[in-house]
């Protein structure tokens, strides 16, 4: 039997898109899954050796054409350049926004209550670039944003206090770039002030926020691209939007008040995202302006 639920990749032929395609596959989504590429060769190929896998799951894989995209329930977005060695994410605008530009062109018309997923990069740039292309409501054009960064960061710290993870409610902030911030004020385990924890004592916060906001580069370095981390995150983001769990995610979505994208924690569900009120500190609330002012200057020029 089919699965009723579906969601594209675009990109799908490529490291991250595939990553993604699989590790849906791997949660045991019931979900059809087109791979969408302007390289078929490439997407065909990770069709057929994801779908070696697919047989032991629910999800099902297949390629895909951009005229199929447009309805789905999820498009999910990862078709162009990644960054070189040392590079920063925010080089790849100009060559990532004429890449969107004629995808969003080509999966035209986009059914009213699908949800733009983006993961390119720069991804928070891009989202908004994506919402205005698309027409689609804010609330349904998200971007992975700060969510692996936060994965990164909840790791770092696990090891550090020798405890799970998913017990360690501390995000990064504000922008999947090199502004990136950790929102310490807000950070708790069990409700408790993460920086009242004895562990935390003596450390160096600006220098857990500098390892985290440089992993990727140090990923890139070391084997040229990023893209298991990435995968698993961008699925579970995925799932939650299909079941309409309403969790919290640290994701790139529109921020009223500060009147752009941001990565900012929001409830995500089917009908996409509802960011959450934040009582951070002064010097926190400065840092996140900065971003917005970035985003917004940025984004003016497309
Ligand atoms: N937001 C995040 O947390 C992360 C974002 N990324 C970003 O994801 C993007 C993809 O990275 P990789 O998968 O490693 O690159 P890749 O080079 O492996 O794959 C990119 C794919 O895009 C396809 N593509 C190019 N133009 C296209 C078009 N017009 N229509 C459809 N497909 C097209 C290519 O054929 C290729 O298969 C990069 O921008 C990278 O920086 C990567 C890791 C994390
Ligand atoms: C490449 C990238 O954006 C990351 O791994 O964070």
């Amino acid at each position: 039997m089919s699965p009723t639920l579906r969601v594209s990749v675009i990109g799908g032929g490529g490291n991250v898109g595939a990553a993604i395609a699989f590790s849906l596959v791997v949660m045991q989504a019931p979900v059809e899954i087109l791979l969408v590429d302007v390289s078929e060769k490439l997407a065909e190929g990770q069709a057929l050796d994801i779908r070696d896998a697919a047989h032991l799951s629910p999800a099902q894989c297949r390629v895909g054409k951009f005229e199929e995209v447009g309805s789905s329930d999820v498009i999910v977005i990862t078709a162009g350049a990644r960054q070189n060695p040392g590079e920063p994410r925010s080089n790849l605008i100009d060559r990532n926004y004429v890449i969107l530009k004629s995808i969003i062109d080509q999966i035209q018309p986009i059914k009213s209550s699908a949800v733009i997923l983006m993961v390119t990069n720069p991804v928070d740039i891009l989202t908004s670039i994506a919402q205005k292309l698309s027409g689609l409501p804010k609330s349904q054009v998200i971007g992975s944003g700060t969510f692996l960064d936060s994965g990164r960061l909840r790791n770092y710290l696990s090891r550090k206090l020798n405890m799970s993870s998913s017990s360690i409610h501390a995000n990064m902030l504000g922008e999947h770039g090199d502004t990136q911030f950790v929102g310490w004020s807000i950070a708790t385990i069990a409700g408790a002030p993460l920086l009242q924890y004895p562990a935390m004592k003596d450390v160096d916060l600006d220098e857990i926020e500098k390892t985290i906001a440089n992993q990727a580069y140090d990923i890139i370095e070391a084997k040229g691209s990023t893209y298991f981390g990435v995968g698993y995150h961008v699925a579970t983001l995925t799932r939650c939007i299909l079941q309409d769990n309403r969790k919290v995610f640290p994701i790139c979505n529109y921020v009223e008040k500060y009147g752009t994208y941001l990565s900012f924690p929001a409830v995500l569900g089917s009908d996409g995202a509802t960011p959450v009120d934040l009582n951070l500190s002064k010097e926190e609330m400065s840092k996140l302006e900065t971003c917005a002012n970035n985003t917004k200057a940025i984004c003016d020029k497309y």
